[in-house]
């Protein structure tokens, strides 16, 4: 089948910025992945989009922007059509010519049990912005069939654990843990359709800590969580929540989890605590999988926090399975969520699943995304 060469576009729950990919693809098991490239978001756009979750709540039906939300949607597309006119820009190599652009937008509310997730993002705009026709709005028609509208990179996730290098052969069945604000997990099984679902706070509680306790954006290296120790008292609170008992699949607002359970702590005793919490939230995804994996490939940024990653090793140790980084399997990391919407726009092109009961919930494998064309048309 012939590839199409895409671009994708995520702008993630932790706010930090836009990540950005390309990729060729057949929408199937055939991903060339490309060169990546990464724009953040200067500290005082961070706290506008985070001001704007609050003016989110108020949102009944998808298409009102109410407070600052129209003028924060316009500013976002201008910033990925800057963030696509850069890194065409900027010597990318002349291996692809990108055909489409899948474009993620920002999340400002998530409430999968009234089927009412937002992203902002205007991809008319992006797609007169940037020349190129634009896949937008990927997660809704996953809601019309009953899904929880995320999580929807497990379609890419298994077809990338479906063409790992042959030593890793013997390690199925295979999980992928994203740690990103929210932590997703996709198992992939040898044949058949992944099974995935939101696992729980990843790095937002941490961001959340060491800006209001510390005035610094994130952990970096964990550098904080090194001076302190973990409460167990605190992970225990965490893990009781109701989310956990629930069988997946299942998903998460940002807002879900909050750093209630952590109040009067100290500064690294929280943000020891808070990786501990994030690392044991993924441990307890394995029981809602059809088998343990035995290999965990992670991905998003949590995995430059040690603490995070030891205590899953650790963990996964225990039942026998593996913990690799994405870069040991030959991946990266940071931008699988942007080769992820560069694979889904490609896939939506071609009308193919997104997501699957197994992933969201959905009533049947079910397609999705609007298409923006250059002659101003969406489809
Ligand atoms: N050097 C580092 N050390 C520790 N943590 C880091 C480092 N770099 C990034 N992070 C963490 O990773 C976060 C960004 O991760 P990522 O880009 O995967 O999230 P996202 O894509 O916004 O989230 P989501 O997957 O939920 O949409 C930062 O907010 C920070 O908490
Ligand atoms: C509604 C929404 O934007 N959800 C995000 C969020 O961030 C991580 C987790 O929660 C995941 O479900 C999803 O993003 C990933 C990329 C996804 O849909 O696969």
């Amino acid at each position: 089948m012939t590839q199409t060469c895409a671009i994708g576009l995520m702008s993630g729950t932790s706010m930090d910025g836009i990540d950005l990919a390309m990729l060729a693809t057949d929408g199937e098991n055939s991903v060339r992945r490309g060169p990546s490239f990464f724009v953040p978001y200067e500290a005082g756009f961070r706290r506008r989009i985070e001001a704007a979750l609050e003016d989110a709540r108020a949102i009944v039906s998808r298409d009102e922007r109410p407070g600052d939300l129209a003028a924060l949607e316009r500013e976002i597309t201008e910033r990925h059509a800057d963030a696509v006119a850069r890194f065409l820009g900027e010597g990318v190599d002349g291996s692809g010519r990108p055909e489409i652009i899948g474009f993620h937008g920002q999340t400002v509310l998530h409430r999968p049990q009234a089927a009412l997730t937002v992203q902002l993002g205007d991809g008319p705009l992006l797609a007169s912005l940037t020349g190129r026709p634009v896949v937008y709005d990927m997660r809704a028609n996953d809601m019309v069939l009953g899904g929880q509208g995320a999580p929807l990179v497990p379609a890419y996730h298994a077809a990338l654990a479906r063409s790992l290098p042959p030593e890793f052969a013997w390690k199925t069945p295979v999980a992928f843990v994203n740690i990103g604000g929210i932590s997703n997990v996709t198992y992939v099984p040898a044949d058949g359709d992944p099974v995935a679902f939101d696992s729980g706070p990843g790095n937002a509680l941490i961001d959340q800590w060491v800006f209001r306790e510390g005035g610094v954006p994130f952990d970096a290296g964990g550098a904080i969580a090194s001076e302190g120790g973990v409460v167990d008292s605190v992970v225990a609170a965490y893990l009781t929540k109701p989310f956990f008992s629930r069988s997946g699949p299942k998903s998460l607002d940002r807002n879900d989890f909050t750093l209630a359970e952590a109040q009067g702590l100290e500064l690294a005793d929280g943000a020891r605590t808070l990786a501990a919490v994030s690392a044991a939230a993924i441990l307890e995804a394995a029981g809602n999988m059809p088998e343990p994996p035995k290999l965990w490939i992670v991905c998003g940024g949590g995995r430059k926090n040690p603490h995070i990653v030891g205590d899953l090793k650790t963990g996964a140790e225990k039942v026998g399975a593996e913990v690799i980084l994405a870069e040991g399997a030959g991946l990266d990391g940071d931008a699988m969520e942007a080769e992820a919407w560069a694979y889904l726009a490609v896939r939506s092109l071609r009308r193919l699943p997104l997501t699957f009961p197994t992933t969201t919930g959905c009533r049947e494998p079910v397609s999705g995304g609007l298409l923006a064309s250059l002659e101003g048309g969406k489809s």
